[in-house]
């Protein structure tokens, strides 16, 4: 199967990683997107962010309706910070039978050629990237490791969400009616 791997902390996850997934799912010929949930970076202490399982847990529950989103905990297990290219090894290892593409915003396009084997990355999996506002030049508009999909652009973000909910403002329709539950009955981002 050929599946398209989204990486994030998800803290939490929210409607415009929902819609960037059920686009790739449904508009390009990856069969399957899964949500690779990051633990916490040991250098990047942040107090707002809730415990891996929790954030896995509203990322399980966000998509339980869907047969083409999955989340995988496999970074839970592997030295930090994780590399990507770490990641997906892993992920090729565990599951030969598969493709894996890596999806990611345009905006990360220009520091790309930073991250750990970046060439690697391209050779052995490749990108789909989505839009993002403000995208800094990149070089690779023609590489052909990396495919631009059309996907619309939706300015929220966790941060935004985490200011909602400590500022006693509401946050339906920016995440799943069962996250937003979950948010309330477990008193997260208070
Ligand atoms: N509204 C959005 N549309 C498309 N991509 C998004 C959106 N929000 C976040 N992303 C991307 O999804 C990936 C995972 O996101 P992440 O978990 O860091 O969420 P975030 O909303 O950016 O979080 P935070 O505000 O806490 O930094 C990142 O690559 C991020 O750029
Ligand atoms: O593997 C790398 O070298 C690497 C370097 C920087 C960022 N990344 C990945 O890019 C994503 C966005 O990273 P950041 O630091 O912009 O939040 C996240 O999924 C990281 O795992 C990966």
């Amino acid at each position: 199967m050929k599946i398209g791997l989204f990486f994030g902390s998800f803290n939490p996850i929210h409607m415009g990683h929902l819609i960037i997934a059920n686009t790739m799912a449904t508009a390009t010929d990856l069969e399957q997107i899964w949500f690779v949930v990051s633990p916490q970076n040991p250098f990047k202490k942040n107090k707002s962010l809730l415990h891996e399982f929790d954030r896995f847990d509203m990322v399980d529950r966000a998509i339980s309706d869907n047969s083409k989103l999955k989340v995988t905990d496999i970074e839970f297990s592997m030295p930090r910070p994780s590399y990507t290219i770490d990641t997906l090894t892993k992920l090729q290892e565990k599951f030969p039978q598969h493709t894996f593409k890596l999806i990611i915003g345009e905006d990360n396009l220009a520091q790309f050629k930073n991250w750990k084997n970046h060439e690697a990355i391209l050779q052995y999996y490749g990108l789909y990237v989505y839009p993002r506002p403000n995208s800094a030049p990149h070089e690779f508009g023609n590489h052909p490791a990396v495919q631009f999909i059309s996907a619309p652009l939706l300015d929220i973000s966790a941060t935004y969400i985490r200011d909602c909910i400590k500022n006693n403002r509401s946050i339906r329709y920016m995440v799943p009616d069962i996250v937003e539950e979950m948010i309330s009955r477990k008193k997260f981002y208070i």
